[in-house]
């Protein structure tokens, strides 16, 4: 049976939430064995490889693996010819230019014939391209937050998600030069029947990514306050009415984004609603 082959990390930051992604979408992988890099699904035409991300890449360019669950920055750091299908929604980060939290810098231009160190010499250099400064690029593998303390380079530019590195190692972000999150990419040529697999596998992850910010909310509510409740609610179509036990109240039922919810939530109870109950969705197929 023709199998899509998937390559995800092995072990790292993307390696739980690519696993879980899986598993959301109702695939069963076993990788029970500690060390295999190899595994298939039990209920999904699917074989799953566990490789170093940086090398992710590589191998869906040269077809070794069909798709990859890889970061956008290792993508576009890697200039490799490899279609991004789908951003996953894990694995947010931004990659950054820092110095230390004393130095002035006032614009980019500041960089002017400094040394920065990174692990991204491609996109860091493509930055500086487009904004006409000279700076040399000093590529170390990892630790790049130390660079500055150690007298190695001026800046540096590197991964930040809550920024407590850049905080504990005396450095300030100034300049967000790419944004990323965890991506599906595909090999340039798929034949029919694996892109037939992709696409179903590609219509089980939209699925469950609808779902994630969005949350079910049940509400009772005044006969009387309905119509008012109702026209806060930017709900799905419309909500679902039910009556209660008691004589004069109903039940609203409807799915709000995350954000809605917060943005509402105040009104909507100013307005009469009582016992609200917020509770997540698994998955939403529309
Ligand atoms: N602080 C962070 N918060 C969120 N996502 C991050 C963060 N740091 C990195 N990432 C994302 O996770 C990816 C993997 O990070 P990790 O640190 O596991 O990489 P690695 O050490 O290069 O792993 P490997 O051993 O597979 O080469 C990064 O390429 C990036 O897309
Ligand atoms: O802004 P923060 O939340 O502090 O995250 C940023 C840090 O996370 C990543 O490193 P990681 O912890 O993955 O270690 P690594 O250097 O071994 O990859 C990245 O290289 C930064 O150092
Ligand atoms: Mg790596």
């Amino acid at each position: 049976m023709m199998l899509l082959k998937l390559a995800i990390q092995k072990s790292g930051r993307l390696h739980d939430d690519s696993v879980k992604l899986l598993k959301e979408c109702g695939i069963e992988i076993s990788n029970n064995v500690k060390n295999q890099l190899k595994a298939t699904a039990s209920n999904f035409p699917l074989e799953v490889f566990f490789l170093r991300d940086d090398d992710i890449p590589q191998y869906v360019e040269d077809g070794v693996a069909d798709i990859g669950f890889v970061g956008e920055n290792v993508i576009y750091e890697s200039k490799k010819n490899v279609t991004v299908t789908e951003l996953l929604g894990f694995g947010k980060c931004r990659l950054s230019i820092a110095v230390g939290k004393n130095e002035p810098y006032p614009n980019v231009q500041c960089l002017e014939s400094k040394k920065i160190a990174t692990s991204y010499p491609v996109l860091l250099q493509k930055f500086l391209d487009e904004n006409k400064v000279n700076a040399e690029i000093h590529e170390i593998s990892g630790s790049v937050e130390i660079a500055p303390g150690i007298g190695l380079a001026d800046a540096i530019c590197d991964l930040v998600s809550s920024g407590s590195t850049l905080f504990m190692n005396g450095l300030q972000e100034t300049e967000v030069i790419l944004k990323s999150e965890s991506a599906l990419i595909k090999t340039p040529t798929l034949s029919g029947e694996k892109q037939r697999i992709l696409d179903k596998l590609l219509f089980r992850i939209q699925t469950v990514k609808k779902a994630k910010n969005k949350k079910y909310v049940l509400m009772n509510a005044p006969n009387d306050k309905l119509e008012e409740i109702i026209k806060i609610l930017p709900g799905m179509k419309s909500p679902t009415i039910l009556p209660l036990a008691v004589e004069g109240w109903s039940s609203i039922h409807t799915v709000l984004s995350e954000n809605d919810f917060w943005e509402h939530i105040e009104e909507i109870k100013t307005v009469g609603a009582e016992d609200i109950l917020v509770l997540p969705i698994e998955k939403m197929v529309i």
